[in-house]
């Protein structure tokens, strides 16, 4: 049932990444109304935000809400979590390095209780995916990349990949393997393929039953009774207003503001609600719990200058597997042609002009975290605590040992052993697992993928946060689609993961108003 004014069928909190796919599909219908409620600007004309190389000049810029973390005893306590604020979200300031997520992920999701997650299911759906998923092109591939595939793959024995996702979605997965990265990315342009470029650019101003909201920040969910019918926003300029749901409020605000803004609304774990003043609504423990994410560290050679080819600076990966009871790899690389030296520099180490560095990563911690208010205040930011390498059996901290001392057969291993001039970080004289284990921590980064904070699972699972049809649990009204409903975190990146879940999160939405509109 469509409506006017500030009442529309749906509304929509966050046009990022899973915000995006869900709003275009829905107004496929011109019956239907949908408002995006969005915190940051459009992009569309905004080339330092369309033009991928430019990535890393996003972060930490005015379109990046930049989440510090709690002190990490065990880590890295100077991590900032980049989370875009724009017109696509994350995928609009993201590497957008595409992998489908792994079949045995969606068995362990399956198993976690997210029924119908299933590996069949969610291929499907990430077929439908609108963006332009290829691999890095030809006259994009960078000779010393070239190289380190050649000497990746001889010192550790993977085979050279040319399209890991083909192997996913028609072969079931790979075990391990090294080669150029799939990108959501126009090769003739170098733009992004983001969700916004590819599910809203084409759509904005066409459709008249979408309207954006944009630099509009959604501060509380309204309810009548158990029911969302509305979301409290507040414009940049401009008084706090009411925009109402007709149907559903659907959250795309992400990992780490979709559980804010529930807390925010007393629906959350009722007795951390009470000690900042906030009286629970709806006691629901699991909200801001299971904080996943990807951590890594870095090792570092200095170079010459290096030849400037490349799409976004970061265009290749390698996958090994150490524990072969799994199929799955459980060591993922990143290539960096570009001094990534923020964590190095601050633990004293120098920022060669011109470094290549690789940074392993661990495709399934073991820490799990935790994301909770300290004021009821809106505008202070959630306490995060991704409690990294807390694991009991210290998987996490032994993963990053490996990848470091595998990182260097590599750069032992011609033909990219010629293009180093030497170690500059942790340094040749870092060499027991001790050693490698503290400095990969103090040095540790995120690959920027928090998840899981308000996780799906079966419906009489008190810790999940919504059921397998995405609508959070003891609430009607209120559905929530993006990467915090992960039960566990996917192996590699996550982006595609996300931007199914988008697709799929409209199929049951539609469904359910067909079976409501049947009911009628
Ligand atoms: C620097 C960086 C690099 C990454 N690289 C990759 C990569 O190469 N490949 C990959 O697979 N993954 C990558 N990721 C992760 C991936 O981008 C995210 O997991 C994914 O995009 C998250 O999508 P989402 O829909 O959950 O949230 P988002 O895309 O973050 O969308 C949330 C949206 O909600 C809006 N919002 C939030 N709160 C409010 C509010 N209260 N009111 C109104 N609007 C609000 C935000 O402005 C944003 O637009 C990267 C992430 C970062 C930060």
């Amino acid at each position: 049932m469509s409506a006017s004014g500030s009442t529309f069928d749906y509304v929509i909190v966050g046009g990022g990444t899973a915000g995006s796919v869900i709003a275009n599909r829905l107004t496929e219908d011109p019956g239907t109304t949908v408002c995006v409620i969005e915190g940051g600007p459009s992009d569309v004309g905004l080339d330092r935000v369309l033009k991928l190389r430019e990535w890393l000049g996003l972060l930490g810029s005015d379109l990046d809400y930049d989440y510090p973390t709690v002190e990490q005893p065990r880590g890295n306590s100077h991590i900032r979590h980049s989370r875009a604020r724009v017109l696509g979200g994350c995928s609009s300031h993201n590497t957008l390095i595409s992998f489908r997520p792994f079949p045995q992920d969606l068995d362990d999701w399956v198993a976690a209780g997210a029924e119908g997650w299933d590996n069949a299911t969610v291929q499907s759906y990430a077929d439908r995916i609108k963006c332009n998923i290829v691999p890095v092109a030809d006259k994009d591939r960078n000779e010393v990349v070239k190289d380190w595939i050649t000497s990746a793959s001889e010192a550790t024995g993977v085979p050279v990949v040319e399209d890991f996702n083909a192997r996913i979605s028609h072969g079931g997965g790979f075990r391990d393997g090294v080669g150029f990265l799939s990108i959501a990315y126009d090769p003739y342009s170098g733009n992004r393929s983001s969700a916004s470029v590819a599910y809203l650019h084409p759509i904005m101003g066409e459709r008249t039953n979408l309207t954006l909201m944009l630099e509009t920040w959604a501060e509380k969910l309204v309810f009548e009774g158990d029911r969302a019918t509305g979301v409290q926003v507040k414009p940049a300029s401009g008084e706090s207003t009411t925009v109402r749901a007709a149907r559903e409020v659907i959250l795309c605000a992400g990992a780490i503001d979709t559980p804010r803004l529930l807390l925010l609304s007393g629906v959350g774990p009722a007795a951390d609600l009470a000690e900042v003043g906030i009286q629970a609504r709806h006691d629901l423990p699991g909200v801001g719990e299971n904080l996943l994410d990807h951590p890594e560290s870095i090792i570092m050679w200095e170079t010459d200058k290096l030849p400037d080819t490349t799409v976004m600076d970061s265009d290749a990966g390698l996958f090994v597997r150490r524990d072969t009871s799994d199929p799955r790899p459980d060591l993922m690389f990143h290539i960096y042609q570009i001094p990534f030296a923020d964590n190095t520099e601050r633990l004293g180490y120098d920022r060669p002009d011109h470094a290549i560095c690789m940074t392993p990563n661990i495709p399934r911690s073991r820490s799990r975290g935790k994301l909770w208010l300290t004021s009821s205040d809106p505008s202070v930011k959630p306490a995060l605590d991704f409690r990294y390498f807390t694991d009991p059996d210290d998987y996490d901290a032994t993963t990053i040992v490996d990848g470091l001392k595998i990182a260097r057969r590599i750069a032992a291993t011609e033909p990219f052993k010629s293009w180093l001039k030497r170690e500059v970080a942790p340094g040749p004289e870092v060499t027991t697992d001790e050693e490698l284990s503290e400095y990969g921590r103090r040095a540790a980064h995120t690959v920027y993928h928090p998840a899981g904070t308000c996780k799906m699972g079966a419906a009489d699972d008190p810790t999940a946060v919504v059921d397998p049809a995405l609508r959070v649990r003891g609430l009607s009204g209120l559905r929530i689609a993006d990467a915090s409903v992960f039960p566990t975190m996917p192996s590699p990146n996550p982006m595609v993961t996300v931007l199914a879940i988008g697709e799929r999160a409209a199929d049951l939405i539609r469904a359910d108003a067909r079976r409501a509109g049947a009911a009628r």
